[in-house]
């Protein structure tokens, strides 16, 4: 199987598995509003298999509400075609109305009706159904959210969490083929939001439902799904898993937008060492990375050796040796033994671990977690040794410099990235870990 994230300008494709077949496909997909000069979606690409969960994120108008509706057949598409099942829904002169598509549809403001019992509210998908037939879905789904005695409840009974999860009750009862999720905990609180973003996929999982959810929030969206899609100005940047996305990710943008790093300026070294040479090189496959010619970079925290990523290829042309590679915290170890050394210039305390603002020599800034038995004051210079298997690197041009969001040259540290890239590390590894 092969997912793709298609933009204009190039194609990445990620091999996950050789057998699953697909069951939602959207092949570029545009959609364009009356009177507005860009496109909301630009001919986005994406397929998820049976039982696969899916998510966009990306920033505020980046497209990702647009893209949900036209699979929900809320919004037409001007150009590409969705397919689920097999059964064109969308495109080539058709479309499927949406409550023909039997897509389940959650939404951020649970959207329960007020005036009917929780049990009312779950049936409400099942007319047409026998009424016994009917008690058992509506048992069946309240044991499966885990609120088995709600069913007479009414809505304002509930906390925001119980009703949510009543609304997924509700959207999975007629057993859609399909179940879209926008902003579905956007109106819980952050401590709620994160338990029921686990007890949704466990959910989701459990039934076997194929899922595709919007969010703002890259925690929910690690949290909840096997991958995910980085939409920006209605283009889809990256469609990948968590991991990937943390520690590949194929674009500055989404370098930037996931997880938070540090772009350490660095040199390639050796005779190919451009960034057009390398660009010329055949697309990294992920999974075939490790076949592929090591390069070496210099930096001012050491040589950093491994196998290039495909977000080189997205530059185009850049004839320089010049790059910068992307660190996250987790890639910067603390090493007394080594020659290389930073200044701590910010410490957080996470519990089972520090995470340091360094600053290097030539003040560039990196970030760096370390045991908490690890405790060096501020102001004190340590060992630090890059450990990077896998080197991002954009070539460094004028333009992408100034585009940076994460500075290369730091003059203070990023405080507000810090706690970000933890966390987001955190649950890039429990997501590998599934
Ligand atoms: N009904 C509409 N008419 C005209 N333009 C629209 C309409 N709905 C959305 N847009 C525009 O389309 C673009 C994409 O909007 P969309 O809501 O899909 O983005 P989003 O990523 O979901 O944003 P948010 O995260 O804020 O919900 C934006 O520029 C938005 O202003």
């Amino acid at each position: 199987m092969r997912y793709t994230a298609q933009t204009p300008s190039q194609t990445r494709i990620v091999t996950i598995s050789l057998s699953m077949p697909m069951f939602l496909e959207v092949e570029h997909l545009s959609i364009r509003y009356p009177r507005t000069p860009a496109p909301a979606v630009d001919a986005v690409s994406l397929r998820l298999a049976p039982g696969e969960l899916g998510a966009l994120i990306g920033p505020s108008g980046s497209g990702k509400t647009s893209l949900l509706r036209a699979v929900a057949g809320l919004e037409p598409a001007q150009a590409g075609l969705i397919r689920l099942d097999g059964q064109l829904l969308e495109g080539g002169g058709v479309r499927v109305p949406a409550e023909q598509r039997r897509i389940g549809m959650v939404f951020q403001d649970f959207a329960l009706f007020p005036h009917l019992n929780v049990a009312d509210n779950i049936a409400f998908g099942l007319r047409g159904r026998d009424k016994r037939e009917r008690s058992a879905i509506v048992a069946g789904m309240l044991a499966l959210v885990g609120l088995p005695e709600a069913g007479a409840k009414f809505p304002h009974q509930l906390s925001g969490g119980q009703q949510q999860r009543i609304a997924l009750a509700r959207a999975l009862a007629p057993q859609p083929r399909l179940l879209l999720l926008d902003e579905p905990f956007s109106s819980l609180d952050v401590e709620l939001r994160e338990r029921l973003a686990h007890d949704v996929r466990d959910i989701l999982k459990r039934t076997h439902t194929t899922a595709l959810m919007v969010t703002h929030d890259q925690m929910e969206a690690f949290a909840v799904a096997d991958v995910v899609g980085v939409m920006r100005q209605g283009q889809l940047e990256q469609w990948d898993t968590p991991y990937a996305l943390y520690h590949r990710p194929a674009t500055r943008f989404a370098a930037d937008f996931i997880g938070h790093g540090v772009l350490l300026q660095g040199q390639l070294r050796g005779p190919d060492a451009n960034a057009q040479a390398l660009a010329s090189r055949p697309a990294t496959d992920h999974h075939q990375g490790d076949e592929q010619e090591e390069i070496e970079v210099e930096t001012a925290a050491g040589l950093l050796r491994g196998v290039p990523l495909h977000a080189l290829h997205g530059q185009q042309a850049a004839q320089t040796s010049e790059v910068d590679v992307l660190l996250r915290a987790d890639d910067v170890i603390h090493d007394d033994a080594s020659p290389f050394r930073a200044r701590v210039v910010r410490k957080s305390f996470r519990g089972a671990e520090f995470l340091y603002t360094l600053a290097l020599e030539n003040g560039q800034t990196l970030l760096s977690l370390a045991p908490s038995h690890h405790d060096h004051a501020v102001g004190e210079w340590i060992g630090i040794r890059l450990e990077v298997t896998h080197l991002v690197t954009f070539a460094r041009t004028e333009s992408a410099s100034a585009g940076l969001a994460v500075a290369a040259v730091a003059p203070a540290a990023p405080v507000a990235l810090a706690p970000m890239a933890a966390d987001a590390t955190e649950l890039a590894h429990e997501a590998s870990r599934r």
